[in-house]
């Protein structure tokens, strides 16, 4: 079987087509796979990571505003598609999913035109504009809340879960503290801005580090890639403590999760799927700068149930943070709960799931 995968800009999407991809591998002995994205997206360095083959078309996203840049972006589609059109016929697809980003536009438009059978792959409870687009044009639509479904045609969405849910499952903690540079012995907080990091967060734990250093767990901070060089100088000059470990991104993050009792994070869907899947109490900062505000309903679907705490970024100072990580990771009745309310939410045999949809429509 050849299999089209594609997805980008930003983990979110790319980390669920990943784990999609394995769920097959280990399905499938006699399978091919192309991954295509964008050479600006995070999938030009994570995918080729994974040793799958990867090719880019180049595309932008629409502005909602009127403006001479989405003419541009309609003729970027064409070629898009047109470029897509090849690499399709060319690698001799049987099937083609999309996970969102603006790259799925023209790669799953192109083959659901070519009358390769399709499948879009929607994370968030509110669709973006590429998956509610392409949705009039494939086969099947896979969703990970039942609130997404009304946007979609009914007779072709199909409720599955994140694949990333069931990746992340049964991986070794110790492991993954020690791959970087963590003690096994003291409670982990992890704060994480998402896959491309964010600055308010920075700037919140930033002001905070002196105080953080003095507390009886330990901190791993992800700062995202492009912030990196930037917390490192404020950091020099504040002094970095023993306790906080400071990293630009993480490759292993599923080994990291396993190892982490509480976790401090934008509320991405595939993160969120994430944590709930292995039942990690987490303190959520959601983006106001996503399409439909959907970050804090993602983050509201968890803290509705008691298994995150919400803190809106308006509203983020250090103290704040910094008593909301304890007022959790010090009450062990109180982690205990959260822990059950997350583990609730969660759908771990997601890659299963969307694995059979995709087997049963090819
Ligand atoms: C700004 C923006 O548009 N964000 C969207 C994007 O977020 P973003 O890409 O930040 O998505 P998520 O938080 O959902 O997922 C991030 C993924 O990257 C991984 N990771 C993160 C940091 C790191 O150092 N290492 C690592 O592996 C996480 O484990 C997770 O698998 O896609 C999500 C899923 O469609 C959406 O819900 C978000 O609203």
């Amino acid at each position: 079987m050849k299999i089209v995968v594609s997805g980008g800009g930003t983990g979110g999407h790319i980390y669920p087509a990943l784990a999609l991809i394995r769920e097959i591998q280990k399905e499938e002995k006699d399978v091919e796979f192309l991954y295509i994205g964008t050479e600006k997206g995070l999938e030009s360095t994570i995918v080729p990571r994974e040793n799958i083959p990867f090719q880019s078309i180049h595309i932008t996203g629409f502005r909602r505003k009127l403006s001479f840049e989405n003419i541009k972006t309609v003729l970027r589609f064409l070629k898009g598609v047109r470029e897509s059109k090849r690499m399709l016929k060319e690698f001799k697809a049987d099937v083609v999913i999309g996970t969102g980003g603006y790259v799925c536009g023209p790669v799953v438009y192109a083959a659901a035109k070519l009358g390769i059978p399709t499948i879009i792959h929607e994370q968030n409870s509110v669709p973006g504009l590429t998956n509610k687009f392409l949705s009039k044009y494939v086969d099947r639509v896979a969703v990970c809340f039942d609130e997404a479904k009304q946007y979609f045609p009914k007779e072709k969405v199909v409720l599955t879960g994140n694949p990333r849910a069931s990746e992340v499952l049964g991986k070794d903690g110790i492991r993954g503290r020690l791959s970087v540079g963590l003690k096994t012995n003291v409670p982990l907080v992890l704060i994480v801005g998402g896959s491309r990091g964010a600055r308010p967060i920075n700037e919140a734990i930033l002001k905070s580090l002196t105080e953080l250093g003095e507390k009886p767990y330990q901190i791993l901070y992800v700062t995202g890639e492009v912030h990196y060089e930037e917390v490192k100088r404020e950091v020099n000059l504040i002094g970095n403590p023993k306790n906080v470990m400071i990293k630009p991104f993480v490759h292993n993050m599923p080994e990291v999760l396993a190892g982490t009792d509480l976790t401090v994070a934008r509320s991405g869907a595939t993160t969120l799927a994430e944590l709930t899947s292995l039942g990690i109490p987490s303190i959520l900062i959601p983006s106001p700068y996503v399409t439909n505000n959907h970050q804090e309903k993602n983050a509201r679907a968890l803290s509705d149930h008691g298994a995150a705490v919400l803190v809106l970024e308006k509203e983020l100072t250090s103290k704040k943070l910094i008593e909301c990580i304890d007022h959790i990771i010090m009450d062990d009745q109180k982690m205990v709960e959260m822990k059950k309310s997350a583990k609730k939410l969660g759908i771990p045999d997601a890659a299963k799931r969307l694995y059979n949809l995709m087997e049963e429509l090819v």
